[in-house]
């Protein structure tokens, strides 16, 4: 971002961001998204702070893909105040259409994603959001997928980055956060 945030839009976001421990499993401690749209004034703020940061981006960006689920909330927002098109990565199976996929692994087995091979053209200049980055394995897979379509991904944008986690370091991409944990 050119201009530094808003700090009491901030501010008034990480307040309302609720924290679940041992959610969904013992030891993690759940960010939660969704709490801060049950407020009036912190949903205003994290739309003025989206507003921003889009606006910050104007003609460096030629799509604006996001991951499922959550990076839905604010993908085909930041798409509009851009005024450029909004494209989903999906869990297999979820896109119509012909699609690019990718299996990638986690700790614990695979996943898989895809993204319709229409969304972007070779060259184009995108940006990917998310609500979270943790160990930054959704966003990495999420880069390596659109290099198959051509596109170059400038950059990463996410509300949350759990920092301990390190998780931008593996990301091939600039990530840029609003709030750290
Ligand atoms: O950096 P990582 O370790 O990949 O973790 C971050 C991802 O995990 C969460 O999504 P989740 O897969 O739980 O699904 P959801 O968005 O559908 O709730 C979160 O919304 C990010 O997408
Ligand atoms: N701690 C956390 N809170 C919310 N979403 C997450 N996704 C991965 N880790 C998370
Ligand atoms: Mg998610």
């Amino acid at each position: 971002m050119t201009t530094a945030p808003n700090s009491e839009e901030l501010k008034l976001l990480k307040d309302h961001i609720e924290s679940f421990p041992d959610f969904p499993s013992p030891g993690i401690l759940f960010r939660d998204i969704f709490s801060v749209f049950r407020n009036q004034s912190a949903s205003q703020a994290l739309h003025s702070l989206l507003k921003s940061y889009a606006l910050s981006l104007k003609g460096q960006i030629d799509v604006v893909f996001a991951i499922e689920s959550r990076g839905f909330l604010f993908g085909p927002y930041i798409g509009q105040v851009l005024g450029i098109p909004f494209v989903p990565i999906r869990k297999k199976g979820k896109l119509p259409g012909v699609v690019e996929r990718l299996e990638y692994g986690l700790e614990y087995g695979t996943d898989c994603i895809e993204v319709q091979e229409d969304g972007g053209k070779v060259g184009q200049k995108a940006l990917i959001v998310d609500d979270l980055i943790a160990t930054g394995g959704s966003l990495t897979a999420s880069c390596q997928l659109l290099k198959t379509l051509g596109v170059e991904v400038v950059e990463c944008f996410v509300i949350m980055e759990l920092a301990d986690l390190n998780g931008r370091q593996k990301v091939p991409s600039k990530v840029v956060s609003l709030l750290q944990f």
